[in-house]
């Protein structure tokens, strides 16, 4: 089975093209497989399993599958590598690109220069702040400042959901975080019904902050764009930051905006590694 893998930021994916290959997969298999692939020892590894489809709304569809074999709304870093991808392969050559995704119809600009895909924009929609739709167990909304007790310590966090939920911690400093024990303990708390990815912000600047994270159904990657998002949705909801915002992640930096459309915009590289036959033995 061909498969091609990318990454945006360090947050790897395994491709599948299913709108070029007839390959007849059952939609039963996706979770089953993204976990037998994205195994960094006995398959091929990385964060996520995505899967190119045909759509019948929009240019062309993504499904994401988590390295645990869920599957969440909506990938960020993810969904800039499939525009590369469905660009470079001439699936779709519309400017903007339109993409169905589990947290609806994206829009997406592509930066080209001499024929090559440079970056990517992606306009990310409306963040959404009502507890009971982000989901968590919480008052008001948005959800700020509300405290959460993991092994005996408390923590005050925002949540803001992408299409995926966010909960999203500042941090004076990183040194005094047990990420590890932490964020594990966050992602899957009684709080969060969906469970929840996990962000650790420390603010630099009013136009720059850091961000660690532990992702629902994954674990610690190099970089989360919908967390980066989040991210700073919420530290304008917490008058830390101004509207444009370079996140700072492991991974590398990504570009966040929360326009006065109450839009998101996320521009950032999509980029490949390399293209394999999974053979399954
Ligand atoms: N783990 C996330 C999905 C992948 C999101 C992340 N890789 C991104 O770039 O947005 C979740 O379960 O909501």
């Amino acid at each position: 089975m061909e498969f091609t893998k990318m990454q945006g930021l360090g947050n790897d994916f395994v491709f599948l093209d299913r709108i070029s290959s007839s390959a007849e997969d059952s939609a039963e298999d996706y979770p089953q497989l993204a976990r037998k692939l994205c195994h960094r020892q006995f398959g091929i590894g990385g964060d996520g399993l995505i899967v190119v489809l045909p759509s019948k709304v929009a240019d062309a569809r993504m499904r994401i599958f988590n390295s645990d074999g869920s599957e969440p709304e909506m990938c960020g870093n993810g969904i800039r590598c499939f525009a590369r991808y469905i660009y470079d392969q001439g699936l779709i050559i519309s400017d903007p690109m339109l993409v169905e995704t589990g947290a609806g119809i994206l829009k997406l600009k592509l930066f080209i220069k001499e024929g090559q895909v440079q970056g990517v924009q992606v306009d990310m929609g409306e963040p959404i702040l009502r507890a009971d739709l982000i989901p968590v167990l919480g008052e008001g909304e948005p959800v700020i400042g509300q405290s959460i007790e993991v092994s005996g310590e408390k923590y005050l966090f925002t949540a803001v959901s992408m299409g995926n939920p966010h909960c999203i911690i500042f941090v004076e400093d990183f040194s005094s975080l047990d990420f590890e024990r932490v964020g594990p303990a966050i992602e899957k708390h009684s709080l969060f019904p969906r469970k929840t990815n996990v962000e650790f912000i420390q603010i630099n600047s009013p136009r720059e902050i850091t961000m660690k994270v532990w992702e629902r159904g994954a674990g610690p990657t190099l970089a989360c764009g919908t967390g980066a998002c989040a991210s700073v949705v919420a530290s304008i909801l917490n008058n830390r930051t101004e509207r444009i915002v370079t996140v700072q992640l492991p991974g590398g930096d990504l570009f966040i905006e929360w326009g006065l459309d109450n839009h998101v915009y996320m521009t950032g590289p999509g980029n490949y590694v390399f293209k394999g036959n999974w053979l399954g033995l």
